[in-house]
């Protein structure tokens, strides 16, 4: 099997008192699209914030692409997440004061990318999302559905090389997020990004190459692995 481009080893990580993950694992080969499934609760979120280098997991150790992400500082693990990730959380990621393009053009500007290129970057995907009429909105003035397409926008705008998405179609209908997931794929297939979708929907999961299944905050031995199907 080729090294992983992500991996995550029995990754431990609690909040007060509730054993949030134990003994999770995750491996991601370059170009692979992953579910995590699992009950509500079973610690899908958790385990995709630690492997985005979001949380630091309590023990365990998280690698990507040769580097241990779980050892790395806040500053370098936000620098990890703006260059080489691209995020869709669940709540709240886009920045209320911000127009729509602005939000997506976000990424580009914090890498220090001319304003134009950023904005000329953002309108594209806006536009392959269906939201370019939305562009000069503010987060507030959006339905759910179209905040979930700015966000996976957003998530895309810097070419990442890997895409983390929790829930990212959870509040569109079921015709809408199959539109969404079939241009998300289509992207991420073309340009050879690795994709870590949180989900409890099977019609969700069924966009993935492979899915681990968490329970109780472990996952299942034999699904750690690229290639166990
Ligand atoms: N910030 C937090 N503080 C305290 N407990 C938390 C926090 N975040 C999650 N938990 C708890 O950790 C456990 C795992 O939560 P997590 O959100 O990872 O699960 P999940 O599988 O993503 O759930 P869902 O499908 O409902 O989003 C749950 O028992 C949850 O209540």
């Amino acid at each position: 099997m080729a090294e992983p481009l992500l991996s995550g080893l029995n990754l431990r990580k609690a909040y007060e008192r509730t054993a949030a993950l134990d003994a999770a694992s995750l491996r991601l080969a370059a170009g692979e699209i992953v579910a995590v499934t699992g009950r509500s609760g079973s610690g899908k979120s958790t385990l995709m914030l630690c492997l985005s280098g979001v949380l630091r997991p309590d023990s365990g150790e998280v690698v990507f692409d040769g580097v241990r992400v779980d050892r790395l500082s806040e500053a370098e693990r936000s620098r990890l997440r703006r260059q080489e990730f691209g995020l869709v959380l669940q709540f709240g990621q886009l920045l209320p004061e911000l127009s729509v393009g602005d939000n997506v053009a976000l990424p580009l500007l914090l890498d220090a990318r001319p304003r134009r290129d950023a904005r000329a970057a953002a309108r594209t995907w806006i536009e392959r999302f269906g939201v370019d009429h939305l562009e000069g909105a503010r987060p507030g003035e959006l339905s759910g559905g179209e905040a979930q397409r700015v966000a996976l926008a957003r998530a895309l705008v810097s070419g990442p090389r890997v895409v983390f998405a929790d829930e990212p179609t959870g509040a569109l209908d079921t015709v809408g997020a199959q539109q969404v997931l079939e241009l998300v794929v289509d992207t991420v297939r073309r340009e050879g990004t690795s994709v870590v979708l949180v989900t409890h929907d099977n019609t969700v999961a069924a966009f993935a190459d492979r899915e681990v299944v968490l329970a109780d905050g472990r996952t299942q031995a034999d699904d750690a692995g690229p290639g166990a199907r």
